[in-house]
């Protein structure tokens, strides 16, 4: 089977005012070396301005991948196919210098790692200011150091208040004492810290979409819980969309307006957090719910979810890919995929046995 040959009908919205990001069958499949990973499998989404999304699943189901594909961040063995319109306009497709241009000024993503995008040798205050001169020079269409071509430079390309943009950063993120740790270096500062610099950084561009990867999953939690909360004064302040992709569904039912659970590189079930989290239909969520990481549990453990494994993406099954682990499977479910549809109002899921409401967590 190829992503080509892959008959799943195309989701398609009603009609209504353009979102700030519509996804459409979004396909991504990795070719390396002889072997084909079908890594992500015709995603559709919608995300409104302001508005926070939680893409969930266990470790494989495609999270990454597919926010990746829209800021033209995967290597040169991936196949993107699909469509995801940002603000009206393609992202898919283009050219590396055409898409600096988003990543520079609209879009921005901060990844669960800060020690390892931060660079060890520079203070913090100067990657910020660097951010900051660079985003503006890419808003006029140059860079801080080259000629503006007879376009009046944008004040923030100068380093005195690219600097004082660079503390007000830091404040807008929380950081305590902000104006000394702008001469610190990485090193110096608590990972909760050096997560807050990564936002500031991604804030410089001051982004429409801000894509957070597993952003908090390496910070204890109640580190966690003021970053999210950071996140959420930031989309309410700033209007920023948020899309959160992470392994907790904690974490989306406390702050996400909608939710995606992806598993093996499709959407299986797609609703406002609120129905969702009380109308649970789809019996991989239903899992999941079950399985809410405990305090306890070392933060990049996996989600005991439910015995068996993910199926292998370089030969997805016909039938539904979470039959062999589902206790609702029958044969049909084995040799049939469940179309992902608008079953109740705002409420999509991929299931041929829902779960029904006397199951849900209400
Ligand atoms: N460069 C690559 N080449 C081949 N396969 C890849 C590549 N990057 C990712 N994959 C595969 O694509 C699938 C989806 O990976 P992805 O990283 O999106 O999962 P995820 O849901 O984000 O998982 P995690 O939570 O562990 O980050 C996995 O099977 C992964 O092995």
């Amino acid at each position: 089977m190829s992503v080509e040959e892959v008959t799943d009908p195309v989701v398609t919205f009603n009609d209504g005012p353009a979102p700030l990001l519509e996804v459409q069958d979004l396909r991504v499949r990795f070719d390396a070396r002889g072997r084909r990973v079908y890594a992500v499998n015709g995603l559709s989404y919608r995300l409104e301005a302001g508005q926070m999304l939680a893409i969930i699943g266990e470790s494989g189901s495609g999270k990454s991948v597919s926010s990746r594909a829209l800021m033209g961040l995967l290597p040169p063995t991936a196949r993107i196919s699909g469509s995801a319109r940002f603000q009206g306009s393609e992202l898919l497709g283009l050219s590396e210098k055409q898409m600096r241009r988003h990543r520079g000024a609209d879009i921005a993503m901060v990844f669960q790692d800060p020690a390892r995008s931060l660079n060890p040798t520079m203070r913090i205050g100067t990657q910020i200011t660097e951010a900051v001169r660079a985003h503006a020079g890419a808003r006029r269409g140059h860079g801080p150091h080259t000629p503006t071509g007879g376009k009046p430079p944008d004040p923030l390309t100068t380093k005195a208040a690219a600097q004082e943009r660079a503390v007000e950063l830091l404040k807008l993120v929380r950081l305590p004492a902000a104006e000394r740790r702008f001469h610190e270096y990485p090193h110096q500062l608590s990972g909760g810290m050096r997560q807050r610099v990564m936002i500031a950084i991604a804030l410089a561009c001051d982004p429409k979409l801000l894509i957070a990867d597993e952003a908090t999953t390496a910070l204890d939690v109640t580190t966690q819980a003021q970053i999210m909360d950071l996140l959420l004064e930031l989309q309410e302040r700033l209007g920023t969309a948020i899309i959160m992709i992470s392994h907790d569904l904690g974490l989306a039912a406390t702050y996400a307006h909608d939710v995606i659970v992806m598993y093996a590189g499709k959407a299986v079930e797609y609703a406002p957090a609120r129905t969702l989290f009380s109308h649970v239909r789809m019996p991989y969520t239903q899992a999941l719910l079950g399985a809410i990481p405990r305090l306890e549990r070392p933060p990049h453990a996996e989600l005991p979810v439910t015995p068996g494994q993910p199926p292998d993406l370089s030969s997805p099954p016909a039938g539904c890919a979470f039959a062999p682990r589902c206790p609702r499977a029958t044969d049909q479910c084995r040799t049939e995929a469940p179309p992902f549809e608008e079953q109740e109002t705002g409420h999509w899921w991929a299931c041929w046995h829902p779960c029904e409401d006397t199951l849900s967590t209400e």
